[in-house]
């Protein structure tokens, strides 16, 4: 008897937190949301399903997802086991010719693939595709010294837009068209933040291995304002890998989306608690124009 009204008290709970969504169902009914799913944030296959499913969720009740995934490490793997050298400048992996189509082979085939297969089986329907398909993203060469490394300088997101119009969740490898017919390795977040501006998104989560931006005290910072980052940054608080998250952030707001989350993708339903509750997760940058959304 004690254990059926536990029971209940379980149910009670789950409707409030349903009934409690409604607003949030409502402010995101066909909204924009890109999602940065970075290497170190997949996990193992029951997290990619989980990730998975929150996706097909989220599609369910109206959102438009769009998927940009990493895969860092297990690019890393693959030159290792060919036996090719690699080494980042700022972030940034050097890239040869050599390394440009190992890149190309493990972000377009395995971890797009899992990717997309995860979405499917889950009941969604999901298309995986990079940056060179119907020239979504045309890239310059970044410097020089790094090789074949892109910086999206043209976006043309219809094809996205085609895909929402079909009930169809994008995903997308972070490799760009060269205007010479060359490919170019484009940093996950970098992508990420191009392709939420082209859409106007109204959110971009970057889900990384980490619950959010951290002051000097390693403390989560709930909100955190462009000014703050810059300082932040300058002060070294803000280091290595967070720093292309948050260089994103900054290009991803000025470029017209509406707010960026960095949050933990290894925390379960990151993406729901985030959209669908009061609580929210990780830490939010807002744009300037939107102080209230
Ligand atoms: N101020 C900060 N707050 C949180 N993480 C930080 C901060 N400065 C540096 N980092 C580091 O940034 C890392 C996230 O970047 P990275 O490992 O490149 O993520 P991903 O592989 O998910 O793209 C964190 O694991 C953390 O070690
Ligand atoms: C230019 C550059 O550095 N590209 C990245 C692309 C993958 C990526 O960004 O993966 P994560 O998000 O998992 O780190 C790379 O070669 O590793």
């Amino acid at each position: 008897m004690k254990k059926q009204t536990a029971m209940n008290r379980d149910w009670i709970a789950t409707a409030r937190t349903l009934s409690e969504a409604l607003p949030y169902l409502q402010r995101y009914d066909d909204a924009i949301v890109v999602i940065k799913f970075g290497g170190n944030a997949m996990g193992d296959d029951d997290e990619m399903d989980g990730f998975a499913r929150d996706i097909v969720l989220m599609q369910q009740v109206g959102v438009n997802p769009v998927i940009v995934h990493g895969g860092g490490p297990m690019i890393n793997e693959m030159l290792e086991k060919l036996g090719i050298q690699s080494e980042f400048v700022n972030g940034k992996r050097v890239t040869d010719a050599a390394t440009v189509e190992v890149v190309e082979m493990v972000l377009s085939g395995r971890v797009n693939k899992r990717i997309v297969q995860a979405i499917n089986r889950q009941g969604g329907k999901a298309v995986g595709l990079s940056g060179k398909d119907a020239n979504l993203m045309i890239c310059d060469q970044t410097n020089p010294d790094l090789g074949f490394v892109g910086t999206p300088a043209e976006m043309n997101p219809n094809v996205l837009h085609t895909l929402f119009g079909a009930d169809t969740i994008p995903v997308i490898a972070p490799l760009g068209a060269g205007r010479n017919g060359e490919t170019y390795n484009v940093n996950g977040d970098t992508a990420a933040g191009a392709i939420a501006a082209s859409l106007k998104a109204d959110r971009l989560l970057l889900l990384t291995d980490v619950a959010g931006v951290k002051n000097a005290e390693g403390d989560v910072m709930t909100e955190i304002t462009p000014d703050q980052i810059r300082q932040m940054t300058a002060e070294g608080i803000i280091a290595g890998g967070m720093i292309p998250k948050t260089e994103t952030a900054l290009v991803a707001i000025e470029g017209g989306v509406r707010a960026v989350v960095i949050l933990d993708g290894r925390a379960p339903n990151a993406c729901l608690l985030e959209l669908f509750t009061e609580h929210g997760a990780g830490s939010i940058i807002r744009g300037t124009g939107n102080p209230v959304t």
